[in-house]
């Protein structure tokens, strides 16, 4: 897949977080942002009960009927990705691996993308997606903790059924969690609807960018427990051993992802 990358879609997501503009031709596109780039365009005629795709796409998904999940990723930018320049991605799945996990089988996919420009790649990345079973039991709604006031350097996002359908929109995922309340209750069986784990992830890199975090990076993140629609966003990120240490939580304090951001630049 090839195209010129345009600010378009960077402005949108600056717009839609309220993050700071980067210079796109002369700095490239910040840690992430090119999740909003080089869409897959799958024929609405492809699409599954769920909203994704479950043919000519990789990856496909490994039976009819999983839950699909965004588990986890890691991403390496090795070069600035700039705009007003062509570049291409390439995918593959890496490894697909059963696991039992205490809500049920899991099975966790492995797929790799490459993005390259000007004859060498600057975003090597691998992302976990994970199928629950059907069968499974979705993971437990959040008890009425009481709410833990957001603290000096912590971000609070405002999770509105319009940010989640922007975001969608964005990224041209068509995943019905994120936007169809009556399917998320009464088919997947969740209380709402679910932040998407690269929302969450984006956050993380965005709050590490905010303590300036930039040039070669290096980002491991797993999304540990599912964030729902009512439950708010609270985000930080904090100079750790090994690089800047991010975290997404709840309102009422219960963590739902994690990650860390380190310099390639030694
Ligand atoms: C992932 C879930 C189902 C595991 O659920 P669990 O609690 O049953 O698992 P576990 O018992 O904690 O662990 C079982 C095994 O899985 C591994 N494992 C456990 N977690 C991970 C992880 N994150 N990444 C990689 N591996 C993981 C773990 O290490 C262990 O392996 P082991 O047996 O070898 O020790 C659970 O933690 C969960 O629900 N997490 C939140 C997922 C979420 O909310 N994602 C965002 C919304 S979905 C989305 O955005 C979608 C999108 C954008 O539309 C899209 O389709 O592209």
């Amino acid at each position: 897949m090839k195209e010129v990358l345009q600010p378009g879609p960077a402005e949108a997501l600056s717009s839609l977080l309220d993050v700071e503009m980067p210079d796109l031709e002369r700095d490239g596109l910040p840690l992430l942002w090119h999740w909003f780039y080089l869409l897959d365009r799958p024929a609405q005629a492809d699409l599954g009960p769920d909203g994704h795709p479950v043919r000519a796409t990789i990856p496909a998904p490994p039976e009819p009927g999983r839950r699909r999940m965004w588990a986890g990723g890691r991403v390496r930018t090795l070069g600035p990705l700039l705009c007003g320049l062509p570049a291409t991605r390439r995918t593959e799945v890496l490894s697909v691996q059963e696991k039992q996990g205490r809500t049920g089988r899991l099975t966790f996919v492995v797929t790799r993308h490459e993005i390259v420009q000007d004859g060498r790649v600057v975003v090597d990345e691998e992302q976990d997606l994970v199928y629950r079973d059907a069968a499974s039991r979705p993971a437990e709604p959040a008890t009425e903790e009481p709410e833990v006031p957001v603290a000096e350097g912590e971000w609070a996002i405002d999770v509105s059924p319009t940010l989640l359908f922007r975001f969608s929109a964005l990224t041209y995922n068509a995943h019905r969690i994120h936007y169809d309340r009556d399917y998320v209750r009464d088919v997947e069986g969740y209380p709402g609807l679910l932040t998407h784990g690269p929302l969450q992830a984006l956050a993380m890199a965005e709050a590490a960018r905010r303590r300036g975090s930039g040039g070669e990076l290096a980002f491991d993140y797993r999304l540990v427990s599912p964030l729902f629609d009512h439950q708010g966003m609270v985000v930080r990120a904090e100079a750790g051993a090994d690089g800047t240490v991010t975290a997404v939580r709840d309102r009422h304090g219960r963590r739902t992802a994690t990650g860390t951001v380190r310099s390639l630049v030694r």
